[in-house]
């Protein structure tokens, strides 16, 4: 795989010639038949009350570039558990998972951290908004915490809320919102510092049936617009009909 870098809080990919140096390397999203990640043979245990709960027992999976990816199972079956591990919020205690060019099973908590501020966007469930803050606001303290610059704030906060069809709601506080519009204020904030990959841990698990179903197209929207990867957990078997590519885990593997 080619190691090219990106411009600082640019998504192009540059050719050769025009590389900068940048604190992470990041291959170019160019290279779309390569997977954007792969987990090897990954297992994670807990202990709980003295027992050792095995929630992961051999986990292989890929994201290829621009897929909308989903995992179901039933309940407690470790679908929240491998978020976690693809996210670089926790480790694998056996076993390889590689995001890009890192090692994400191998690096400190701080590289995984610098990666994630980057690289990856996380959406959840219970939309996870800052309630005194505007949809417009709390766009604006995503890019803040991803350290991007001041200047390109405005423009890039009114074209995420533009995005996900928020245009007309940008200055509204989230009680002020319906469950689906959080959600997508949830969406904008998680796509605002231009990462490639998504993590969404039930995001229409709180909606009705036709505000999932509209979440859905604002995920395919951003697949195509903002070239990102999705990788989402649902329970919803008809959600399940948009995926590109399923994961099903039973007893702590994937079954095909
Ligand atoms: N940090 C932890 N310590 C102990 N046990 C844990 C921990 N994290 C998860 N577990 C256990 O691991 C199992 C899998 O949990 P996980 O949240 O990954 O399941 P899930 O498939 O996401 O469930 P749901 O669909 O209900 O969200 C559960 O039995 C849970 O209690």
């Amino acid at each position: 795989m080619a190691n090219w870098f990106r411009k600082k809080n640019t998504s192009e990919a540059l050719a050769p010639e025009e590389v900068i140096p940048y604190e992470i390397h990041v291959p170019s999203r160019a290279h779309l038949d390569s997977p954007l990640l792969t987990v090897t043979g990954v297992q994670r245990s807990f202990q709980v009350g003295g027992e050792r709960l095995d929630v992961l027992k051999g986990i292989e999976m890929e994201l290829k570039p621009l897929q909308l990816v989903m995992l179901k199972g039933r309940s407690g079956s470790g679908k929240t558990t491998l978020l976690n591990l693809i996210g670089g919020l926790d480790q694998p205690d056996e076993g390889e998972i590689m995001f890009l060019n890192h090692a994400f099973h191998l690096g400190s908590d701080n590289e995984r951290t610098l990666v994630r501020r980057k690289e990856i966007g996380f959406i959840f469930q219970s939309f996870a908004l800052m309630p005194l803050l505007s949809a417009w606001e709390n766009v604006e303290l995503a890019l803040r915490m991803a350290g991007v610059p001041r200047s390109q704030w405005k423009e890039r906060v009114a074209y995420c809320l533009e995005l996900v069809g928020l245009g007309k709601r940008m200055h509204h506080r989230p009680f002020e919102l319906s469950g689906g519009e959080q959600q997508r204020v949830a969406i904008a904030k998680a796509i605002a510092h231009k990462p490639s990959l998504i993590l969404a841990d039930e995001p229409t698990a709180e909606l009705d049936s036709q505000m999932g179903a509209q979440i859905m197209s604002v995920f395919r929207n951003m697949i195509a617009t903002e070239q990102v990867t999705i990788c989402m957990t649902t329970h919803d078997p008809t959600i399940l009909e948009v995926a590109d590519h399923v994961y099903e885990m039973v007893d702590g593997k994937f079954v095909s």
